[in-house]
């Protein structure tokens, strides 16, 4: 690009800078010395691809969303937690916001995960353990106790039971009386990765997409902030995917669910907003920051030129990112402090838009208190401390960094076409039934192909951890150590047994005939067609509980088992 385009870009940016909203905040060094919101060539320098990179706030949005970078708002602090009860997770989440957590994140346990009640046979020794047990509305109400909904962000951290869990916290919503379509939050909901890597799904792959598109069509309709979709690489990355894989497989997720859109009808720029993502961060620092200033670029390219969108919200990729818990050890523990600490600094130069960071004792066990306030103190560290918030894209024009997001971004267009190329052999007539990613993905589902790629990737990257090519500090290298065992987080059963009798005591006041007859609602809407949110309020409504709603969908519909590969 030649000095005028650059200088004229440049104009641009100021001028949209100067219009934005600010924060009240020093941007200065710690030093006293004036820093500019952005860097780029110096005036009357060429810049050979400069298009590629351009400045923040515009296409292709390499360099990030908002002109202001960080001035204008600093990414949000979202903790993902959740343990025991709802009255033990809701006194979590208090504490988190007292000390500064920016939005709430629920994990839930793995009865909830796969839709099953906490007095299911399967559920026996798993309430409360990895996340907290939600079973009904009720179990929501005290989630949210004194947690006004429609002042605070709510991202909810589960796919298969997405729909079902959403028109709970929904119920929620109403019962605080808080008008829904104020809410503002985020679904995971993401069920490709449920078949590519996290293997929490209940049904075929077809029924998931149906629910997913009209709990798509419902928030475009009626919930404008709400975010349906959290579409996930966390999960693939962490089965072992590399970090073009991981960019890879969960950006052509992304275009399957725009394709799923298209094919409903929906309007591209009115339901795209609504499509978030959700990546790893890694410990390879550099690699981490190209991957999410590749995904912003190759995301809006996409949606642009592939999918017609024309507003900047639609072409624009906004994400969270966790840092990585395959990179945790169980030896030395306190070392992980460390990890989390450099690996949220590759996500803030990336740009994420909101974090999350692991706490040191999350390989052995669910967060301590005092191991989550260590989390939490990381990121405020680094936001408050550091002056990484003052300059946008700070690594834009590194020579290393813009030739790393170059070489993930053409490492990721060689998988799209691997895709595309699966989903040509489902269909060789091109007739695809949503779309030729979605066909590409369905394809690389059913034959394997996503969970052998990984399964390659992880095999590698073991055996050169094994060979001591590749180090793991207190693992194949600097073993010695002097600190002793840390006390961890432990979830009694007790808790089991607790919700398990409050589950059977709400059942046994509630009205069984409405419950009856919303459920067989929600299979004639199953049978029909029509979009099943509202059969689905009605029977959360009349606290039909989560096994009960997945149970009649499991009997509608089936339930998926993978096929075995080799
Ligand atoms: C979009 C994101 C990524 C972030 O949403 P947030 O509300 O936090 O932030 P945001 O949308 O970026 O910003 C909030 C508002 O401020 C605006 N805003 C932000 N920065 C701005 C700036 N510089 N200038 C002007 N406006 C700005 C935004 O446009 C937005 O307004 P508007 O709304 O008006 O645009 C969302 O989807 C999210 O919160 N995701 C979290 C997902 C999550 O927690 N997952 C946990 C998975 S845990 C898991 O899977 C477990 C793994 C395991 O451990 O096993």
């Amino acid at each position: 690009m030649d000095a005028d385009a650059i200088e004229e870009g440049r104009r641009r940016w100021q001028a949209r800078y100067d219009a934005a909203r600010k924060r009240d905040a020093d941007f200065t060094t710690l030093s006293g010395d004036p820093v500019e919101p952005v860097y780029g060539p110096r005036p009357g320098d060429r810049y050979e691809g400069f298009e590629r990179i351009g400045w923040p706030g515009e296409y292709p949005f390499t360099r990030g969303l908002y002109p202001t970078g960080y001035r204008g708002r600093t990414w949000t602090i979202r903790q993902f937690a959740g343990f025991g009860n709802a009255e033990q997770t809701n006194e979590r989440y208090k504490m988190i916001l007292a000390a500064g957590g920016g939005g709430l994140s629920v994990a839930f346990d793995m009865p909830t995960l796969m839709g099953r009640d906490s007095d299911d046979p399967r559920s026996l020794g798993e309430v409360g353990h990895c996340g907290v047990a939600i079973d009904s509305a009720a179990d929501m109400d005290v989630l949210f106790r004194d947690i006004p909904l429609g002042d605070v962000t709510t991202s909810m951290t589960i796919s298969g039971p997405a729909v079902p869990v959403f028109c709970m916290y929904l119920v929620a919503a109403e019962r605080q009386g808080v008008d829904p379509s104020v809410l503002n939050g985020t679904l995971q909901t993401d069920i490709f990765k449920e078949y590519i890597a996290q293997k929490e799904w209940l049904f075929q792959p077809e029924p998931h997409l149906r629910l997913i598109g009209d709990l798509m069509e419902y928030c475009a309709a009626g919930i404008p902030a709400y975010k349906p979709l959290s579409v996930s690489g966390y999960h693939i990355r962490e089965a072992g995917a590399t970090a073009a894989q991981e960019l890879a497989y969960t950006l052509a997720d992304g275009f399957g669910y725009v394709e799923l859109g298209l094919s409903r009808g929906l309007d591209v720029d009115v339901f795209a907003p609504g499509l978030s993502f959700f990546f790893d961060a890694h410990v390879d620092f550099f690699e981490e920051i190209a991957k999410f200033r590749a995904a912003r670029r190759i995301w809006a390219r996409w949606m642009r030129d592939v999918y017609g969108a024309k507003t900047e919200k639609a072409q624009w990729l906004r994400f969270h990112t966790q840092t990585a818990g395959v990179s945790l050890t169980a030896q030395q523990p306190y070392n992980n402090v460390v990890r989390t600490a450099v690996e949220a600094l590759a996500a803030v130069l990336g740009g994420t838009n909101s974090l999350h960071t692991n706490a040191l004792d999350e390989t052995l066990a669910l967060p301590s208190e005092q191991a989550a306030e260590i989390a939490l103190r990381t990121q405020q560290v680094l936001m408050e401390e550091t002056g990484v918030a003052n300059v946008a894209d700070p690594l834009g024009g590194s020579w290393y960094v813009e030739q790393l997001t170059d070489r993930i971004e053409a490492d990721a267009e060689k998988i799209f076409d691997q895709i595309k190329e699966r989903g040509l052999r489902a269909h060789p007539d091109g007739q695809h039934p949503i779309g030729p990613i979605t066909s590409g993905i369905l394809r690389g589902i059913e034959d394997g192909w996503f969970t052998g790629e990984i399964a390659e990737s992880a095999f590698r990257y073991q055996q050169a951890l094994e060979k001591g090519d590749k180090k793991v500090v207190g693992v194949n290298v600097h073993t010695g150590s002097v600190t002793g065992d840390l006390e961890i987080l432990r979830v009694s059963h007790e808790v089991e047994r607790e919700q398990v009798r409050l589950l059977r005591e709400r059942k046994s006041a509630r009205d069984e005939a409405r419950v009856r007859t919303a459920l067989d609602g929600m299979v004639a809407a199953a049978r029909s067609g029509a979009n099943m949110i509202d059969p689905m309020l009605d029977a959360v409504r009349a606290e039909a509980t989560l096994g009960e709603i997945c149970g009649v969908l499991r009997d509608e519909w089936g339930v998926y088992t993978e096929p075995a590969g080799f």
